[in-house]
């Protein structure tokens, strides 16, 4: 992607289709003011009272992605879409489709990122040019909205970060710019427990345009924790300068962490467990992908997890290090380097300690990582860890699939998907970790690793560990505590918890009737 202004060859839009749903839009005063979790929410209480619910968001930056069930018209393999985004489609009982977040950006650099298109990889670009190119995708991203809108009672739009970035506004496609096209009422949420709440609010009306003010329906204040009665005379400001409806306040919801968090800041949460059992240390590499693998693992009471920040050793006392999934492999394993935490991965095996890689950790793990062509930096090899017989090079089309199969070394089902550029050769792959059997009596297929002492073991498999029975054969075989959590039980009861919480707190029939 040299031209930005090139015109971007992708998929005919499909012919205008008759909206059917309803829509409402919540945009944020900032990111991270927890409005994935409540459009999660809304997706899920409204499905509660019959509806059918869709949710969509333009654009999503994030490196936790997850396999849609399609791909684009014309593609045969299918696409990726947010984590956040996917959560919401199940809070709405639906499969959830590339047309839910036709733009995902996956960051690769602190100024470029992966740029994927309705589920496919478009190609690699500096944010600078992607700022150019952005405008191009307004038809692709109308295009799946309405056909979002074609399937389902109401569609939960999600906006992006700010909604009052006014300088990116010619640019814009996943706030303002599509309440616009798509004629959305808008509801603006802002961030009490990061403080400046008020002034959050008053500023974003500020910023806007008379026009973009008369979308905004009201204002939802989010993660309130304390005394309501010292917080309301606030509102009264908020609403007296913005002449914005107050919609409610929602308070600080305690199962938060139940649910798949889309991006890394979340990793910055104090660990759960119990502080004994086994201890898991897993490194936090600057582009950490797929991170919510570690969660079921967290889950459990008889496991401790703990990330580990640039700048910490990883603890010598540490039974199992997972080297997590990344969208730049190559760079961090330059990071594992820069932070000695490579010396310390090799001191915790020869003292017998485990270690575990999940696609691109299960690619460190090897002997090299080739880029040739520089997809995920520039291009040339890096050593990896040395510790499996493996060599890994990225390039081709990236691997996108579900997996539900039997492993048949264990008996037990594994459940995941793979997501991937990387492939991976090499006399380690003879012991593999797997060996899957989709039940239709073919042959076996092998997947991952196993070093010959079987301390280290390696696979491109993720969501291993959400398996219920896996998860508990995995702990067992290393002498820990399995608990016989249910982790899908887990996650639905957290979404059931967060609609409970939403109708407490806010007034969804209001709510409701400002959709449109
Ligand atoms: N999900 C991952 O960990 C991706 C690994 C690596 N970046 C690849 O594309 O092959």
């Amino acid at each position: 992607m040299t031209d930005p202004t090139a015109p971007i060859d992708f998929p005919a839009l499909s012919p205008k289709a008759p909206r059917r749903a309803k829509a409402l839009m919540i945009q944020g005063t900032s990111s991270d003011v927890g409005k994935s979790l409540l459009v999660a929410g809304l997706c899920r209480a409204y499905t509660r009272r019959g509806l059918s619910v869709r949710p969509f968001k333009a654009q999503n930056m994030s490196n936790n992605a997850a396999v849609a069930a399609d791909g684009d018209d014309d593609s045969t393999t299918k696409g990726e879409i947010g984590r956040a985004q996917a959560l919401q489609a199940r809070a709405c009982k639906v499969a959830p489709s590339i047309h839910m977040n036709p733009v995902l950006l996956k960051p690769q650099t602190l100024i470029g990122a992966q740029v994927v298109l309705r589920g496919r990889v478009l190609g690699n670009c500096p944010a600078r040019q992607y700022h150019l190119m952005k405008p191009q995708l307004m038809p692709a991203v109308m295009d799946s909205f309405n056909r979002t809108a074609a399937l389902a009672d109401l569609v939960i739009v999600e906006g992006a970060g700010s909604n009052a970035e006014v300088y990116l506004r010619a640019s814009d496609i996943t706030n303002m710019k599509l309440a616009e096209n798509a004629d959305l009422p808008v509801v603006v949420v802002g961030d009490i427990d990061r403080g400046g709440a008020l002034a959050a609010i008053v500023g974003t009306h500020a910023l806007l345009t008379e026009d973009e003010r008369a979308r905004v329906v009201g204002y939802i204040i989010n993660k309130f924790r304390g005394d309501l009665s010292l917080f309301e005379p606030a509102c009264a400001v908020m609403t007296e300068r913005t002449g914005w409806p107050w919609l409610g306040v929602v308070r600080w919801f305690e199962s938060a962490d139940r649910l798949p968090a889309e991006d890394a800041l979340a990793l910055e949460r104090p660990a759960e467990g119990s502080g004994k059992g086994l201890r898991v240390a897993v490194p936090q590499l600057s582009r950490v992908a797929n991170f919510d693998d570690i969660d079921p693992l967290a889950a459990e009471p008889g496991v401790e997890v703990r990330w580990i920040r640039p700048g910490h050793p990883i603890p010598a006392e540490t039974d199992v290090v997972i080297l997590p999934g990344s969208k730049v492999t190559r760079a961090d394993l330059d990071v594992l380097r820069r932070e000695g935490w490579d010396i310390d991965i090799l001191a915790h095996v020869r003292r017998g300690g485990r270690v575990v890689g999940l696609c691109a950790g299960f690619q460190m793990l090897g002997k090299v990582v080739r880029d040739p062509e520089g997809i995920e930096g520039p291009p040339g090899e890096t050593a990896g860890l040395g510790l499996l017989d493996i060599e890994t090079v990225i390039g081709g089309e990236k691997r996108l699939v579900d997996i539900a199969v039997t492993d048949q070394r264990s008996g037990q089902p594994i459940r995941g998907y793979e997501m991937h550029m990387g492939r991976t050769t090499g006399p380690g792959l003879e012991r593999p970790w797997f060996l899957l059997d989709d039940g239709a009596g073919g042959p076996a297929r092998r997947e991952g690793a196993v070093s010959a002492d079987g301390l280290v073991s390696g696979a491109y498999i993720h969501g291993l560990f959400g398996g219920d029975d896996f998860r508990s054969h995995w702990l067992t075989g290393l002498g820990a505590a399995a608990s016989g959590l249910d982790f899908e039980a887990r996650t639905e009861t957290a979404l059931e918890a967060l609609a409970d919480h939403l109708e407490a707190n806010l007034d969804l029939d209001a709510l409701l009737a400002f959709a449109r």
